[in-house]
């Protein structure tokens, strides 16, 4: 499985030991992408973009964004790069946990808060967590992950099967009556 971590380096890096719990359970579940941001020698400045500066960094993380099969943010510290990449994730449908810790005084946005869908297969969900318990909301949240869970889509269909291919029919007949009408 493909994780992707999403965690504050820009936006503050307070966070950085409960990250570094975060990232050691998602290795027990698969390839966390971005282990980097549990690093405590990232600081608020960011990595050292040596390659080619801040776009070096934009342009492979968003290749493993598209690549991951499921996407853990850490949203108690706000950042504007965890904000982005869930919005990003989102538009194509990824499957996303984000962890809230209440006790940090702070008051989550509604713009995450607002995002979980209610539905027993829910593709967005918020938890609420303390620090204590951090390792078993993790193993909750893999344990219930089901194989339809782990898109590595870009395209969302929303349609039933059906409408589906009744639309695909469509789009096959009127191909077709174009290619022969554009012949004559
Ligand atoms: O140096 C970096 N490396 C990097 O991978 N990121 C990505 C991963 C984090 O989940 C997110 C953090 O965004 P921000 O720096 O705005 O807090 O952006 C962000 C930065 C710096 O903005």
């Amino acid at each position: 499985m493909r994780i992707y971590f999403c965690g504050s380096i820009r936006g503050g890096r307070q966070d950085v030991v409960i990250y570094q719990r975060i990232v050691q359970k998602l290795q027990t579940y698969g390839e966390v992408l971005t282990e980097h941001v549990s690093h405590s020698d990232i600081s608020e400045k960011g990595e050292d973009a040596a390659l080619d500066g801040d776009r070096a960094i934009h342009d492979r993380d968003i290749e493993w964004l598209m690549s991951a099969d499921v996407i853990v943010a850490e949203v108690t510290q706000p950042s504007f790069g965890v904000g982005y990449e869930l919005g990003r994730a989102v538009a194509v449908g990824k499957k996303i946990l984000c962890l809230f810790r209440p006790s940090s005084g702070r008051v989550l946005s509604a713009m995450i808060r607002g995002a979980e869908t209610r539905s027993r297969n829910s593709l967005f969900q918020v938890q609420e967590y303390s620090e204590d318990e951090v390792e078993r909301v993790l193993e909750d949240f893999f344990s219930a992950l089901s194989p339809q869970d782990l898109t590595r889509s870009d395209v969302v269909i929303t349609g039933s099967p059906c409408e589906n291919m009744v639309a695909l029919q469509m789009y096959s007949t009127t191909l077709l009556l174009t290619l022969l009408t554009g012949c004559f």
